[in-house]
């Protein structure tokens, strides 16, 4: 069954279009990851899903509108999340809690993000990471069937981004369909069965990551560094160039490096060092959409 269906969706602000004909689906149980960075729509489809800003277009939650479904089936954790600051992590969560019949017990919540320990805290001298783990606790009181996350994991340090994706992983092996928004692919990439590539308002395109790295990542690349004259590239029985002091070999399986190595040894050819990389979902949406986008979630450049 699909538990969120969206067709083309089309917000503008004045000039702005900050959706352009959104169509996605996604299905009980699966983790579906927009991503995009600044700009590119994701809040604007969030709102747009949950029933909080006017779209063109029709959306269903379980069938239905979004504003007729029952609250206790849904956890929304929205971008601008400002709770009050002198109120303790422990204090926020029995809040949310509290408008609920039915909710999970508050030490399970805390322990679930990693707040235990800073239970007792005033909201506002958490750190950014446990104040957005706090708000995550608090969208997971009514044990939702379905879960939305608006960049749950902005300005969270590393550690603490991984503590919430064992969090999400485990809630989805329990059958919590998600759906997140992100700027760092390799978060999408990590947590979502399907990914969707939000750019200027557009859904690009989505699949698996896998099927998505595939199609578009283009070639895994092995990276020989040394002093070489050209003739080094007639060893191989690759596609290859040299620039430089670097040999990049292209379409390279982890398996072949060692034979490739063992040519160049054989043939008296001396190299300083090996890189290996393979393909990931940066390489797909930069095919896509000729952006990059930096770790805090701006374009890097335009490149083409
Ligand atoms: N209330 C608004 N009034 C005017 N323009 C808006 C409004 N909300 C969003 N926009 C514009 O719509 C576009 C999409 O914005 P949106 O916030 O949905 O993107 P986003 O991908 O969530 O970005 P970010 O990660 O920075 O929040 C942007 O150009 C933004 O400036």
């Amino acid at each position: 069954m699909d538990v969120v269906v969206a067709e083309n969706l089309r917000r503008t602000y004045g000039e702005t279009v900050a959706l352009d004909g959104v169509s996605l689906s996604v299905s009980e149980g699966e983790v579906f990851g927009l991503v995009g960075p600044n700009g590119a729509g994701k809040t604007t489809l969030v709102r747009a899903l949950t029933g909080t800003t006017d779209a063109e277009g029709t959306v269903a939650l379980f069938g239905a509108d979004p504003r007729a479904v029952e609250e206790e089936r849904i956890g929304l954790l929205p971008q601008e999340f400002d709770p009050p600051d002198r109120l303790t992590a422990r204090e926020l969560i029995s809040y949310y809690r509290g408008l609920y019949d039915d909710g999970r017990p508050v030490e399970e919540l805390l322990a679930d993000v990693g707040m235990d320990d800073s239970a007792d805290t005033y909201y506002e001298n958490l750190s950014g990471g446990q104040k957005r783990r706090t708000c995550v606790a608090a969208t997971l009181v009514n044990d939702p069937e379905l879960l939305i996350l608006d960049e749950p994991t902005t300005g969270i340090d590393p550690a603490g981004r991984r503590q919430l994706w064992r969090l999400l992983t485990d809630l989805a092996d329990a059958g919590t369909t998600i759906f997140i928004t992100t700027h760092y692919m390799e978060e999408a990439q990590q947590l979502a069965d399907r990914v969707g590539l939000l750019a200027d308002g557009e859904l690009v395109e989505s699949d698996t990551p896998t099927a998505l790295i595939d199609e578009y990542g283009g070639d895994s690349l092995l990276y020989i560094d040394g002093e070489f004259d050209d003739s080094v590239a007639s060893l191989l029985d690759y596609e290859t160039s040299l620039d430089d002091d670097r040999l990049t070999v292209r379409d390279v399986s982890p398996e072949a490096i060692g034979s490739i190595t063992a040519t160049l040894e054989e043939a008296g050819v001396e190299y300083e060092s090996l890189t290996w990389t393979e393909p990931d979902l940066e390489d797909v949406y930069l095919e896509l959409t000729g952006q990059t986008v930096t770790a805090s979630g701006q374009i890097l450049e335009e490149q083409r």
